[in-house]
């Protein structure tokens, strides 16, 4: 799946947030998304998921061909997003959130719904409920369900954030070995390790003139 940017511009009251955006966002590619606190890069991935209408220009998604379009109001079922502003079921265990997830998201091919809590490496837990672990515990679950999740676009915003050094490194394995045959992109920070899985980087500064 390809993402195409035409002139896009998003834009909160007065303020353009960014402007004259135009880009195409590859299948098999993984940008990165960086600028400073507050500069857009989250509005950016709202826009790029189609939650988020642009102030002007357009968005449109294509397969292998420009001739193979996919319209906005479908493209939600090719996307997996994870973000600090969405949340999870916490009531429920981990094994049931798994379960639940996977009746309207797929897993992808090659994962049985039972490896899951062993990948996330929280197997010991699978019977707790979320709202009894701790934030890089949630974050793991996250960001897990949405890289297992059979789709062909992963939008990833502040993936790292709770994490500490040893699971960044299990996060950055699992984005590797998973982001293979789709379009990635992760919004971070400029000094941030993800940076070295990303193909390409889109500043958020440099469309804000
Ligand atoms: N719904 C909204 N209405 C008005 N302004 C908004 C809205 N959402 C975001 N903004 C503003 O848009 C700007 C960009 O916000 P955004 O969350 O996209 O930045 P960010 O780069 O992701 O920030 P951070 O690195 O802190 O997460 C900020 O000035 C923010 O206050």
């Amino acid at each position: 799946m390809n993402i195409k940017l035409h002139n896009v511009g998003k834009r909160y009251n007065r303020e353009w947030i960014f402007k004259d955006l135009s880009r195409e966002l590859k299948a098999n590619s993984t940008y990165a998304v960086v600028g400073r606190n507050g500069s857009g890069k989250s509005t950016f991935l709202k826009v790029l998921s189609g939650k988020l209408s642009p102030s002007k220009g357009d968005v449109s998604y294509h397969g292998q061909s420009q001739h193979d379009p996919v319209p906005t109001e479908k493209i939600y079922r090719q996307i997996a997003m994870c973000a600090p502003y969405l949340s999870i079921y916490d009531e429920f265990t981990l094994s049931e959130l798994i379960h639940f997830q996977s009746k309207f998201k797929s897993f992808a091919k090659e994962i049985k719904e039972s490896e899951v809590p062993e990948i996330l490496e929280l197997e010991r837990f699978k019977n707790r409920a979320i709202n009894t672990f701790s934030s890089g515990m949630k974050q793991r679950v996250k960001l897990g369900l949405a890289v297992l999740s059979d789709s062909k676009i992963l939008l990833l915003d502040e993936p790292a954030s709770n994490l500490d050094h040893d699971a960044q490194d299990w996060m950055n394995k699992l984005i590797e070995k998973y982001s293979k045959d789709r379009l990635t992109v992760i919004c971070t920070n400029h000094h941030s390790q993800e940076l070295k899985l990303c193909n390409e980087q889109i500043n958020i500064h440099d469309y804000k003139k």
